[in-house]
């Protein structure tokens, strides 16, 4: 697919993000076009949580133009943002499920709250996104403390999709989990991607996921985003933080393995 203003589905223009004297974003431009999964990398601090907050509506930057499909959200009613909003899935850095609830509360919570289900058609639905985030049907009744890492993170995102939504956003899904949990989790984000037809932000630190899932790369540096590529592109970027991040020992390992998949 060619990349342009037609299928652009998330633009950020001249974005300013400062919390009192700390700037964290300036002038920072970024576009995201459907269907694809875009991985947002960066130093710790560089903004890549605030920009996602910013994006999905969270954080009010302190200047800027942010897009969604194509509106401009402080300009829209708040009916209007609110519909908007039903069309982005978030998957916060935490997993951030309820405790105190089991994983089909847990989803079927989120369908209550925002989509007005009653709570037998809520339950009902929940059991079928659970599946499709490949938990058995015996999770629903668990709650978080009784799962594994894996398990956690893919319940957090069967809530993220409750709703059935166009984007999805991620914040580093794979943090905490061991390397066979985590490839796993990057083909689960696969596979939805192309049967949900989802386009994906995804924040990582998790060099094996940019390799097995990225359609492009964008690298946070100095306030900005630096580049927006495909990975190739990105890992040629003349830049200390690049070089040291893609071509020191691990990236060098993240890039053999994905080489020798591809050879499988
Ligand atoms: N609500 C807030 N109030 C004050 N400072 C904040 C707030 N939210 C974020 N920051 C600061 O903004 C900067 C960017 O934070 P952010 O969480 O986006 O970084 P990040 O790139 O996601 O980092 P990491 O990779 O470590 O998760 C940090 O210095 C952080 O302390």
């Amino acid at each position: 697919m060619v990349n342009n203003a037609e299928n652009t589905v998330i633009e950020v223009q001249k974005l300013v993000n400062r919390f009192g004297s700390h700037a964290v974003h300036d002038q920072l431009d970024l576009a995201v076009y459907r269907g694809e999964i875009l991985g947002v990398v960066g130093g710790s601090g560089t903004g890549k949580s605030v920009l996602l907050r910013s994006i999905v509506g969270l954080l009010q930057p302190r200047a800027g133009i942010v897009k969604l499909f194509g509106h401009d959200l402080p300009a829209l009613s708040d009916e209007q943002r609110s519909q908007l909003q039903k069309r982005m899935g978030v998957l916060f850095q935490k997993g951030a499920l309820y405790s105190s609830l089991t994983l089909e509360e847990n989803v079927a919570l989120a369908l209550i709250e925002q989509a007005g289900l009653s709570r037998r058609d809520a339950t009902a639905l929940a059991v079928v996104k659970l599946a499709l985030v490949g938990l058995p049907a015996a999770a629903g009744s668990k709650y978080p403390a009784e799962l594994s890492g894996g398990m956690i993170k893919r319940a957090a995102l069967a809530r993220a999709l409750a709703l059935d939504p166009d984007i999805l956003f991620l914040d580093e899904p794979t943090a905490g989990l061991d390397p066979i949990a985590a490839a796993a989790f990057d083909r689960l984000l696969l596979t939805l991607r192309d049967a949900l037809d989802l386009t994906v932000f995804l924040v990582t630190h998790d060099l094996d996921t940019l390799y097995a899932c990225c359609d492009r790369v964008a690298v946070l540096s100095q306030k900005r985003v630096l580049v927006a590529d495909r990975l190739e592109v990105v890992a040629a970027t003349d830049d200390d933080w690049i070089r040291d991040y893609f071509h020191g020992p691990r990236g060098r390992a993240a890039q053999q393995s994905a080489k020798s998949s591809a050879q499988e």
